[in-house]
């Protein structure tokens, strides 16, 4: 037998009761005799009174240990479920025990319900409703207006819009585009919800850079959306007609570039280097940023380019700028050139898309892809006329290649060697040469111990495999720092960057698939095409993360 103080809150007095729960364990069942605690009970009569009945209660009925306590309890607990006989022939068995006290049962379960829906009730109330003087957020979707629709071909099209000024009317149209500016600012990376309303349910879309850095541009969300044969969301955002209003729900910061490209705020190394009493200087491992776009994932190419390459805190130090290149696969040439108004585009030649050709394992096209050049360049839709404007103020430092499956042309393995190789001068099967030695040095233990560092989250290829999307620094730039890195201070801090940004099927055949981990779609390791180049070649990839978006 065991005993043991419990506290019950008795609502009906007003103050909680001590009781001293008994437990006899006889048999297969456990008796519980329930007494006040002698020792906790007022003197007040009243308790007394109560002390004196439970004493009855536990003198007559439970005495543990004996065949009549098993029995009678169990014979009360019983009927108190089934039988009306039962319980009457137990409560006559009892004739000690005092006069049965007014049930309170219904009482305190009136007083438990209303407490619990006055509760319910005043957290629904207290739920944040979308905040009026924000914009995006990413906990509630907020209610913004389609102002145009531009259709950039036959499937996809740009949509523009736009806070609502009545839906924020504390805001200025000054506040609205600083707002909107700060995704641009925190994340290379990002992505916003769009809410189908009727069915409830939401789909990622990743916002096209703004067109130029006037504020205007700025004030406004573009997302490029492909209609997605039998897609809930795209195909109800392909017939949303213009002044309709859309609820956006974000920021979503996707991968951090500038930490895995080694660049680090202006601020920082200056801070670092007056602290080391070094010039300032603007270290640099990662030169060259390779993007493979399938069809929409050009929308996170445009992205990527406009903030390695438009990045305010460079403008200063051109030098540090990596080269983008971009590999640009699409189903039909009208995603890139109008052609209506063209007369370049070439004959189809069938419907199956670029990536089979991987899975199935033959290679129809070993040609190189077609440069996009201006000014030249003939009837460009507004997202061709966006890279020529990012080629106009970089010039060679960004480049565009581009595939049309229609066409027979893909992105070959040629393409992805002589893009891993470009500009860095090394023989096959050298990866490009490393960055000069850091300018500034770190201040960190020197790796001339025995024991090898931790591997860096951000330069390690093997430590991507497991992260989801915004790993390890939730994709803000400003959560990074040359601090982070963990790279031994010999080797140049960042690497080259392979991106890869499409449809499933698109990704898995030229990096690998992205497995899913523990309810999250993590990056996985490197497979497919270039996995198969890397077998080959265990160089290649030396000085580059991949990533797959
Ligand atoms: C971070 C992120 C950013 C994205 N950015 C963009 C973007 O900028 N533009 C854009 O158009 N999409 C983008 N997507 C994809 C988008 O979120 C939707 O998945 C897509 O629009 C289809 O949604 P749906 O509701 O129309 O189709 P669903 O109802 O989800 O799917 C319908 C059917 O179509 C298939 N399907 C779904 N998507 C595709 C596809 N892309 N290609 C071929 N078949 C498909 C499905 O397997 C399914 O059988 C992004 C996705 C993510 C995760």
């Amino acid at each position: 037998m065991s005993s043991q103080r419990i506290f019950i809150a008795s609502t009906l007095r007003g103050s909680p009761t001590p009781i001293l729960l008994t437990t006899g364990r006889t048999g297969r069942r456990g008796v519980f005799c329930l007494a006040p605690s002698k020792t906790l009970i007022s003197r007040s009569s009243a308790n007394h009174g109560l002390r004196s009945q439970w004493q009855t209660i536990a003198g007559s009925v439970c005495k543990p240990g004996t065949q009549q306590q098993r029995s009678s309890l169990s014979t009360s607990t019983t009927t108190r479920r089934t039988s009306p006989n039962a319980k009457k022939k137990t409560s006559n068995a009892n004739t000690n025990t005092p006069p049965r006290r007014r049930s309170y049962r219904p009482l305190t379960l009136f007083f438990i319900f209303t407490f619990a829906s006055a509760s319910v009730f005043y957290y629904l109330a207290s739920t944040p409703s979308p905040p009026r003087n924000q914009i995006l957020s990413r906990d509630v979707f907020t209610p913004f207006e389609l102002v145009s629709r531009d259709q950039v071909s036959p499937t996809s099209f740009v949509l523009t819009l736009r806070p609502s000024p009545s839906d924020f009317p504390s805001l200025t149209s000054s506040d609205i585009a600083s707002q909107l500016a700060d995704p641009w600012r925190t994340f290379d990376l990002w992505s916003v919800e769009v809410k189908q309303p009727q069915l409830q349910i939401a789909r990622e879309y990743t916002p096209l850079p703004p067109l130029s850095s006037a504020p205007d541009h700025a004030a406004v969300v573009r997302l490029l959306v492909r209609a997605v044969d039998g897609g809930e969301v795209s195909t109800y955002l392909s017939r949303l007609p213009v002044g309709s209003r859309v609820e956006l729900r974000g920021p979503h910061g996707g991968f951090d570039l500038h930490s895995r490209l080694g660049l680090y705020g202006k601020e920082e190394i200056d801070g670092v280097s007056a602290a080391g009493g070094e010039e300032p200087q603007r270290e640099q491992g990662g030169k060259q940023v390779v993007f493979l776009a399938g069809g929409t994932g050009i929308a996170t190419a445009l992205q990527a380019a406009h903030s390695v390459l438009e990045d305010d805190d460079d403008d200063d130090d051109d030098d540090a700028k990596p080269n983008v290149k971009i590999l640009w696969a699409m189903r039909s040439r009208s995603d890139m050139q109008d052609l209506s108004a063209s007369t370049g585009g070439k004959s189809s030649s069938g419907s199956r898309p670029w990536w089979r050709s991987f899975l199935s394992g033959s290679f129809a096209s070993d040609d190189e892809a077609e440069e996009i050049r201006g000014p030249d360049f003939a009837a460009p839709t507004s997202i061709t006329a966006q890279l020529l404007s990012m080629k106009a103020r970089h010039g060679d430092r960004v480049r565009v290649h581009s595939v049309v499956d229609d066409e027979g042309t893909a992105i070959t393995p040629k393409d992805l060697l002589g893009a891993l190789r470009h500009g860095s001068g090394a023989s096959k099967g050298t990866a490009p040469a490393p960055a000069p030695a850091a300018a500034v040095s770190l201040s960190k233990t020197s790796t001339s111990t025995s024991t090898p560092p931790p591997p860096c989250e951000f330069h390690s290829q093997p430590l991507q495999a497991n992260m989801p999307d915004g790993a390890p620094n939730q994709g803000r730039k400003d959560l990074a720092s040359r601090e982070a890195c963990r790279c031994p201070p010999e080797d140049a801090p960042g690497k080259n960057l392979l991106l890869v940004s499409g449809p499933d099927g698109f990704i898995a055949a030229y990096v690998g698939p992205r497995p899913w981990e523990g309810g999250a779609q993590v990056q996985g390791t490197v497979g497919g095409v270039l996995g198969e180049l890397e077998r080959r070649d265990p160089g290649l990839l030396k000085d580059w993360i991949v990533l797959k978006m």
